[in-house]
């Protein structure tokens, strides 16, 4: 299955960075346009037009926020003709809620990608219905530059996976903040502590991502027995501490993303 033309309904951050990632990857600019109301201007090559124009595309992605799903739907369905797949990367919206508003659709999946798209380093879940494997594969085949997209098993995992993949980033980049108030407040210059922080996120990520070992055994590794990292690892463990607190910010975010689906299905 071809799935060269490309509308983007919606570039700002998200819808941005996938375009970012797509250029980046080697996807041609003139296969893509953008409709976005506001935005400066594309791209190089890309076109760009104030209003989603009348045209059968093969991919429709819908970057727009969840709330705007109702004001934009029926600009939308016009570029959407029997062969064209709709995806969406509303956080919360149900599959059945956009097949409501977009029954021509020849397949809709949901994507929860996150800001990493632009540098082809997105986790993007997928879940979706109407389309055979061929569909499936073609959606996987057009996603690949952006990162590493895996089909969910059932789209009632999408909420918690928006938590982790989604939202995880803004959970990843407190943390580095939380590392480099640390540090300050220990005495280190704060722009010190936030370069040596980075460089500490950055350095060990990449090392989890290429080591044969989990994360578990790679702190097991830093830490020697009786040292100051397992003086730290204690008090972040204690009353799985850590745990609990990442757990509720997850669970927090899971709600909201299901309220946001709800609203969506009532609208
Ligand atoms: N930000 C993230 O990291 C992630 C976001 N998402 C999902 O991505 C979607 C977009 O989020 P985000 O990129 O953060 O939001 P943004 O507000 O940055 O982007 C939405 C874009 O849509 C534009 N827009 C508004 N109305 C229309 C319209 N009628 N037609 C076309 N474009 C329109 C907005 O323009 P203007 O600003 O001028 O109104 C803006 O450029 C959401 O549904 C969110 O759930 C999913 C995963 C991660
Ligand atoms: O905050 C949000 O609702 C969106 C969904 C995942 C990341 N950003």
């Amino acid at each position: 299955m071809n799935l060269d033309k490309v509308l983007i309904v919606g570039c700002g951050n998200m819808g941005g960075a996938m375009l970012q990632g797509w250029l980046a990857g080697g996807v041609a600019p003139g296969r893509i346009t953008v409709a976005d109301p506001r935005m400066a201007e594309a791209p190089a090559g890309v076109m760009l037009v104030r209003e989603v124009p009348v045209a059968d595309f093969d991919v429709v992605l819908l970057g727009v926020k969840p709330q705007l799903l109702d004001a934009v739907a029926p600009q939308v369905a016009p570029a959407i003709g029997q062969g064209t797949i709709l995806l969406s990367i509303l956080a919360g919206v149900e599959l059945a809620t956009l097949a409501t508003r977009f029954p021509d659709a020849k397949g809709i999946v949901r994507v929860m990608p996150n800001l990493a798209a632009a540098i082809g380093r997105s986790p993007l879940a997928l879940s979706g219905q109407g389309l055979d494997q061929a569909g499936r594969d073609a959606v996987t085949a057009l996603l690949e530059p952006l990162g590493t997209p895996e089909w969910l098993a059932s789209e009632d995992l999408f909420d918690a996976v928006t938590a982790l993949a989604g939202c995880g980033p803004a959970f990843v980049y407190r943390y580095i903040d939380a590392l480099a108030a640390g540090a300050t407040a220990l005495g280190v210059p704060r722009d010190q502590a936030q370069r040596l922080a980075l460089a500490t996120a950055e350095g060990s990520a990449l090392l989890a991502a290429s080591s044969e070992h989990g994360p578990g055994e790679l702190a097991r590794r830093v830490a020697s027995p009786g040292g100051s990292t397992q003086a730290g690892l204690d008090v972040l463990d204690a009353d799985q501490a850590l745990v609990r607190l990442v757990e509720a910010a997850m669970t927090a975010a899971e709600r909201r993303s299901a309220e946001m689906g709800r609203d969506a299905r009532g609208g």
